[in-house]
């Protein structure tokens, strides 16, 4: 572990050029150093400690699901293989095997597989994989986009077994040449693995199509301006993993901003960190679609102050079709919490045939059935599930068996066993306290309020993005009625017959509720007493400027206020912070009608 030589206080550059040691700090993540300039003008933060690990365990996820993924398709092929004699498709020669897809000169020709032995995609993906020479598997290849010091390409090399070869980009001079050093710095293994070259990451990636088994983009904000190269530039099967730390954007701050970005609209519901994944996924989805490539999402996951997806890429044609089923509108009630889904597009089966059509709507009346008053619409959005159960159960299981090479073991275990929990099929969720703000009640424990819906028929569950928030299948007028039931024992004070709780409450419950407590009203891990939420480590935890520039009071806007004062920080980006939700129901802010 550590430098080779690094005893000697003068070291090479990556250029051959000698640097004096007794200028930089070394700092050690997971099996990686860098050197850091006392001037600090690269990039780095160590927050992203949590980002770069939960990487280096879905990497090694994705290394070992490729590897069965390619078994079983030997497997299929030997079985086949002995049934029959190979179709024509078989006798296409190694490099021509393709899919239906586009050449580089945008002509339409069938799909490049040379790197699709990885595919998951069953028999229909892995069809055109007959031929000589796919039996080998090769080590995957990762781009490292957008590389700063290097140190997560660095750590990718080091930590995770398999990998061939990394290749990081910057376009900023300072950063390639800290790369460079760092690659040196960290000895052999990484001289061999990890290449640093001085591009833009856009350039470099449409130049590249379909080269990388992953692709990593962990750009300072957004990642909007990337993804069209990066979705192209990821093998068949392959993965895309992308952050996105502009939270204030996506979370609705600027609705504008956020729709000429990303191509949705959100909306400030207590979900808007879901809805923040949800709509990078769509707009990930939106960039794949124009070259017959779509995705699935492994794992998605707010944590800190920004979001992390972490998706696999196909191409094909026809499964391209089901993508507006995938996606939804959502209308949020302006006077209370009620929000509704309403799918893009739906499909009609007559015979074997299936028709691919709009969606029906309008999905609700212009005024909500629960208050009367109207409604903001965001989206689209991702709506299908944004995480695969099987793959988190098999990240988190090897997460644990390799505890001690997660720095961050503590936190991303945490988030990891949070999300197995969530109900897979529900987009966004409710905030009790929302609820109770609403009807200016007091609250219902979760566990007496789980228990109600769980009494009712439905399904509940907590979301890895809020403590407090509830994800159920539940509509809102069960939702309600529930609420109502529980005010009849605990009264609240008259309000204006205007607002929107006075409306909720005049009319009388249709559901009786049941809030004896419900076996599953706690989940697994809430039993176990299983860490699920972590306070932050220290002070300062969040968002770093770009590498060179001052904090000054520009920068509030930015980063919160705290960031200046020195009070530790849990915010989101948008300003709310998940362990303040606690605050008083009355201080709560609303969707306000004029958003609209
Ligand atoms: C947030 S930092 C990356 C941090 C790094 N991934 C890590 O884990 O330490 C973003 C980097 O992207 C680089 N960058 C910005 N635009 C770029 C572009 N078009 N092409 C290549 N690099 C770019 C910046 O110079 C900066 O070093
Ligand atoms: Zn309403």
């Amino acid at each position: 572990m550590g430098a080779e030589n690094k005893t000697d206080e003068e070291k090479q550059n990556g250029d051959g050029t000698l640097f004096d040691l007794n200028d930089y700090t070394i700092i050690k993540e997971g099996d990686a150093e860098i050197l850091m300039h006392a001037k600090n003008e690269v990039f780095y933060n160590k927050t992203q400690v949590n980002n770069r690990d939960m990487s280096i365990a879905v990497l090694r996820t994705f290394i070992s699901q490729r590897k069965q993924e390619h078994e079983a398709m030997l497997a299929r092929r030997r079985t086949k293989a002995g049934n029959k004699v190979p179709d024509a498709k078989a006798e296409i020669p190694d490099d021509s095997v393709q899919h239906n897809g586009e050449s580089k000169d945008g002509s339409e020709v069938l799909e490049d597989t040379s790197h699709n032995e990885s595919c998951s995609k069953p028999e229909e993906e892995t069809k055109n994989l007959w031929g000589k020479g796919r039996e080998e598997l090769k080590p995957p290849r990762v781009l490292e986009a957008l590389s700063a010091s290097g140190l997560r390409a660095l750590r990718y090399a080091r930590e995770v077994e398999g990998i061939s070869q990394v290749v990081a980009l910057d376009n900023d001079k300072a950063s390639v040449e800290a790369c460079r050093r760092n690659i040196k710095f960290n000895g052999s293994v990484a001289c061999s693995k990890v290449e640093s070259h001085l591009a833009d990451a856009r350039v470099y990636m449409l130049t590249h199509p379909k080269e990388f088994d992953v692709v990593d983009l962990d750009p300072y904000g957004a990642p909007s301006v990337f993804l069209d190269s990066a979705v192209q530039s990821v093998a068949d099967g392959g993965m895309l993993m992308c952050t996105a730390t502009d939270m204030a954007v996506l979370c609705g701050g600027n609705g504008e901003v956020c729709h000429s970005k990303y191509g949705s609209y959100p909306l400030r519901g207590k979900y808007c960190h879901e809805m923040a994944l949800r709509i990078l996924l769509a707009s990930i989805e939106s960039h794949a679609n124009r070259y017959k490539r779509y995705i699935v999402p492994v794992l998605s996951v707010q944590m800190d102050f920004y979001v992390r997806v972490f998706v696999r890429i196909y191409t094909s044609a026809s499964d391209m079709k089901s993508t507006p089923l995938k996606l939804s509108y959502v209308y949020q009630c302006t006077g209370c919490d009620s929000f509704h889904l309403q799918p893009v597009g739906r499909t009609v089966s007559k015979n074997n045939s299936v028709r691919y059509l709009p969606g029906f709507g309008p999905a609700i009346s212009q005024e909500c059935s629960d208050c009367g008053k109207k409604f903001n619409m965001g989206g689209p959005i991702w709506s299908a599930p944004i995480h695969d159960q099987e793959w988190v159960a098999a990240i988190l299981a090897d997460v644990k068996s390799m505890k001690d090479r997660y720095p961050a073991y503590e936190r991303i275990s945490a988030v990891l066993t949070t999300v197995s929990e969530e109900l897979p099929d529900i987009p966004l969720f409710l905030s009790l306290h929302n609820l109770c703000a609403t009807l200016k009640c007091t609250s219902p424990s979760a566990v007496i309020f789980r228990s109600a819906v769980i009494n009712a028929g439905y399904r509940i569950s907590g979301t890895h993005v809020n403590p407090l928030g509830l994800k159920t299948d539940a509509p809102m007028d069960v939702i309600w009625d529930i609420m109502r039931c529980w005010i009849k024992n605990h009264p609240v004070k008259a309000q204006p017959s205007d607002q929107a709780g006075s409306v909720i409450l005049a009319k009388e419950p249709v559901l009786q509720a049941n809030f004896s407590r419900a076996v599953a009203s706690l989940s697994k891990a809430q039993a176990k007493k299983v860490a699920r939420f972590l306070p932050n480590p220290e002070r300062h935890w969040g968002p770093k400027l770009r590498a060179g520039r001052q904090i000054t009071s520009k920068h509030v806007s930015l980063l919160g206020p705290k960031a200046l004062n020195g009070i530790n920080n849990h915010e989101n980006g948008d300003g709310s912070n998940h362990e303040d939700d606690e605050e008083p129901a009355a201080k709560r802010k609303k969707t306000e009608e004029s958003d609209s």
